[in-house]
């Protein structure tokens, strides 16, 4: 086997996570070619057991201590010898760690930012599910990919898409590789074409019911809202190199289309596939190569139609205040997915409804200054700044 076709060694941060439980199924298809090193949870220690006992990785992290105290008792009694370490600065080391060589981005949220940028940083192949990381700290995350040698990989199904309809060297700028345009599709989530007065009754579990994918709960609500496609907005800015004017958002109901590139002959490239993430991780995990995904081949005649149309902005805010976030600049993309955090929680917990998470958004945008976003303590204070005056918000009388 040469050099290339070495076991790859591969840490899964998120594991018991939708994207991470997806990533150990491919995986498992290809044991010749991965070898799990680490895998990590935040609370599911049974979850993560099973997995331990099922992938026997080198390495398990939890967050808290007694939680990993539990899970190396049971991992004990089941004669593996798999070292559990507790915390967050466990997930940085298993990031970095000299011994792996891909890492799956896959935690939930700005709890992300710091492994992920922890793999980057070592060099790794990273594997960029947990897009909150990248749309927190865009400017220093991509210089970090540039300055450490890392390998970055977009495992978004929509900017997977146009990661594989752009030329391989695509930075420096779209237009000098004949790239007009970047159309990022959208489902439209479960309330496509619902009016503003009927979001207002909306439950947590109509939210997480997304019509085409089975996703996590905040990044389902997030769908739901439409600030999933704003942060998928920011994510492809940064990703491509691109402004804000040239990524239009185009909804397509069905999610078979995964997104387009447009080039100035009037050529648009399309990626399409069903809608299993299974697709885009097994690409990260293999490219340039391909690999089986375990994904049942498209059916176009059964599919028989597809469907595209304008979002709409007045119901679903969201997508236009990430628009004009990303504007904005410096820290102002870091305030909104703090603030979104904040209200997406609050909104599962039965604290504020549907409409109010663009509210609540719209406000602490509106009130909190954006300042350059350079350095990552500036960073994680725009962060810290935002949930402290969305609590407040959600507190007020
Ligand atoms: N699901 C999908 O199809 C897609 C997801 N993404 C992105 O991928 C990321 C993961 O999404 P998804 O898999 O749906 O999310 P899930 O909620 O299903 O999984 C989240 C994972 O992160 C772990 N986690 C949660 N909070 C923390 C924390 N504070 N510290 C450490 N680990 C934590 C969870 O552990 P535990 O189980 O213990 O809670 C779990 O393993 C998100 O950024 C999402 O936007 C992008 C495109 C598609
Ligand atoms: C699978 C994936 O990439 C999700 O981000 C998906 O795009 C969500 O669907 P929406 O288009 O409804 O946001
Ligand atoms: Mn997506």
């Amino acid at each position: 086997m040469s050099d290339s076709r070495r076991q790859q060694r591969v840490t899964v941060l998120g594991a018991t996570g939708s994207i991470g439980t997806s990533t150990l199924d491919v995986i498992a298809r290809h044991p010749e070619r991965y070898r799990v090193h680490a895998l990590t949870a935040h609370r599911s220690r049974e979850a993560l057991l099973a997995q331990c006992q099922r992938h026997r990785p080198s390495l398990a992290v939890l967050d808290d201590e007694r939680d990993a105290a539990w899970l190396r008792e049971r991992l004990l009694q089941a004669g593996l010898a798999i070292e559990v370490r507790a915390g967050q600065q466990a997930l940085s080391e298993v990031a970095s760690d000299v011994e792996v060589d891909v890492v799956m981005a896959a935690i939930v949220g700005a709890a992300g930012l710091l492994p992920t940028l922890a793999a980057v940083r070592a060099g790794k192949r990273v594997l960029l599910a947990n897009k909150e990381a990248l749309v927190m700290s865009g400017a220093l995350f991509m210089d970090a990919v540039s300055r450490h040698g890392a390998t970055l990989l977009p495992i978004d199904s929509e900017h997977n898409a146009i990661y594989q309809c752009l030329p391989p060297e695509h930075r420096g700028g779209l237009a000098r590789h004949g790239v007009t345009q970047l159309l990022l599709t959208a489902s439209g989530g479960p309330f496509r074409g619902w009016s503003r007065e009927r979001l207002a009754a909306v439950t947590p579990a109509q939210a997480c019911a997304h019509p085409n994918w089975s996703m996590g709960r905040k990044i389902s609500v997030d769908s739901a809202t439409l600030m999933n496609k704003g942060l998928e907005l920011i994510e492809a800015c940064w990703l491509f190199d691109a402004r804000p004017e040239q990524v239009q958002v185009v909804v397509h109901p069905q999610s078979v289309i995964h997104s387009m590139a447009a080039y100035s002959d009037g050529s648009v490239l399309a990626q399409l596939g069903n809608p299993d993430m299974r697709t885009p991780i097994a690409y990260g995990l293999a490219w340039p190569e391909r690999i089986d995904a375990g994904v049942e081949a498209l059916d176009l005649f059964q599919i028989a139609r597809l469907d595209f149309e304008a979002p709409d902005e007045t119901a679903f805010p969201c997508l236009r205040l990430a628009r004009e976030a990303m504007r904005a600049g410096g820290t102002a993309p870091a305030i909104l997915n703090g603030a979104n955090e904040v209200a997406v929680d609050a909104f599962l917990a039965g604290r504020l409804s549907f409409p109010g998470i663009g509210e609540l958004v719209g406000e602490i945008l509106a009130t909190l200054p954006a300042e350059r976003g350079d350095d990552l303590e500036t960073v994680l204070g725009a962060d810290a700044r935002a949930r402290q005056a969305a609590h407040t918000w959600l507190n007020r009388g």
